[in-house]
């Protein structure tokens, strides 16, 4: 059943309106900046929700303080999906309108960072019984229309997929923001922070970086690309118009999704691992012919013998 019709909560408790918001781009383009201008002027001007979820905080710290050592892919991938996994909590407790309480699986330091982002942005609040610690949701989080801003590179549209999957499972507004940065800006605001990323590293995103593609998958179409410098009312309000757009027409639940099913098939045909295999089974199933080619041309001699023996 589409998990959002399986809503038990009452409409009063629910946000009106609710949506994804990923923002992508280079690290250095600007995406923590831009969040947090665009939040404040959202909440302000437009009386909405803001959920800011920067995944450079949300990260626990070993990952990001290993003086400049990036943790295994594997790892991150973890790490973005367990993050994923909290919000999805926080998104069932909005759909159903109940409190939120933690996942059973959890890293300790990762939730309460998560927590306390959205405690700091008036989203959730704190409370315990008989010393088993959950949270209720804030006022500020079902009376508005929320947009929860998903702040990280997402610099694959593989990465992106992921988000827009937990939109469509929970029927929810998604749309992309792409902070469009030249590499040597990038490079030299990047330069000029305490903790910078590994130059290489900006560089080999600069080289692997896919840009949202509504052409080539149609689940990107509530895209937008920010040239920099990107702080301008002109930008906020394109924003809010797609931000709106999205909101008002939330990614429609699908059963058997046939957008899905092509893009897994893009995914597996690219896999270099399903192609060695495909090109294994082609060489057995080949030699197979051929070896059951010669077995036949062999029983067909051994048959001729035996005639010619009787
Ligand atoms: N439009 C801008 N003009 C000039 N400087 C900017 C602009 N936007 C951001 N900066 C500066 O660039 C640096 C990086 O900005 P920010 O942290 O927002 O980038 P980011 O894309 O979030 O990076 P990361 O992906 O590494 O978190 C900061 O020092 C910030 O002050």
């Amino acid at each position: 059943m589409n998990p959002a019709e399986d809503a038990k909560g009452t409409d009063a408790e629910r946000p009106r309106k609710l949506g994804l918001c990923l923002l992508c781009g280079l690290p250095g383009a600007g995406k923590s900046t831009f969040a947090r201008v665009l939040g404040h002027w959202l909440r302000q001007e437009r009386g909405w929700a803001v959920g800011v979820l920067s995944y450079d905080d949300l990260l626990p710290d070993e990952f990001l303080d290993s003086a400049g050592e990036q943790p295994p892919t594997s790892q991150w991938k973890m790490f973005r999906q367990e993050l994923l996994k909290y919000l999805e909590c926080f998104l069932m407790a909005l759909i159903n309108g109940c409190q939120m309480s933690a996942p059973s699986n959890k890293t300790e330091a990762m939730w309460e960072d998560f927590i306390t982002c959205l405690k700091d942005q008036d989203l959730i609040i704190s409370a315990a019984l008989e010393a088993q610690p959950f949270y209720l949701l804030a006022k500020t989080a079902v009376s508005r229309p929320l947009v929860l801003v998903l702040d990280d590179n997402f610099y694959y549209q593989s990465m992106r997929y992921e988000v827009y999957q937990l939109a469509r499972k929970y029927s929810l507004g998604f749309c992309q923001l792409f902070l469009d940065c030249p590499l040597e800006t990038c490079l030299q605001r990047n330069g000029q922070r305490p903790q910078a990323v590994p130059t290489e590293i900006i560089r080999l995103m600069g080289r692997k970086i896919e840009r949202p593609n509504p052409e080539k998958n149609a689940w990107e179409h509530n895209s937008l690309i920010i040239g920099s410098p990107a702080h301008s009312s002109e930008a906020n309000l394109e924003v809010a118009d797609l931000l709106l757009t999205a909101l008002e027409n939330p990614v429609k639940y699908v059963e058997d999704n046939i957008e899905q099913k092509e893009t897994d098939r893009i995914i597996c045909s690219a896999n270099i691992f399903h192609k060695a295999d495909q090109t294994l089974r082609r060489i057995v199933s080949e030699t197979m012919k051929e070896a059951k080619g010669k077995r036949y041309i062999v029983a067909l001699d051994l048959v001729n013998n035996k005639k010619s023996f009787r």
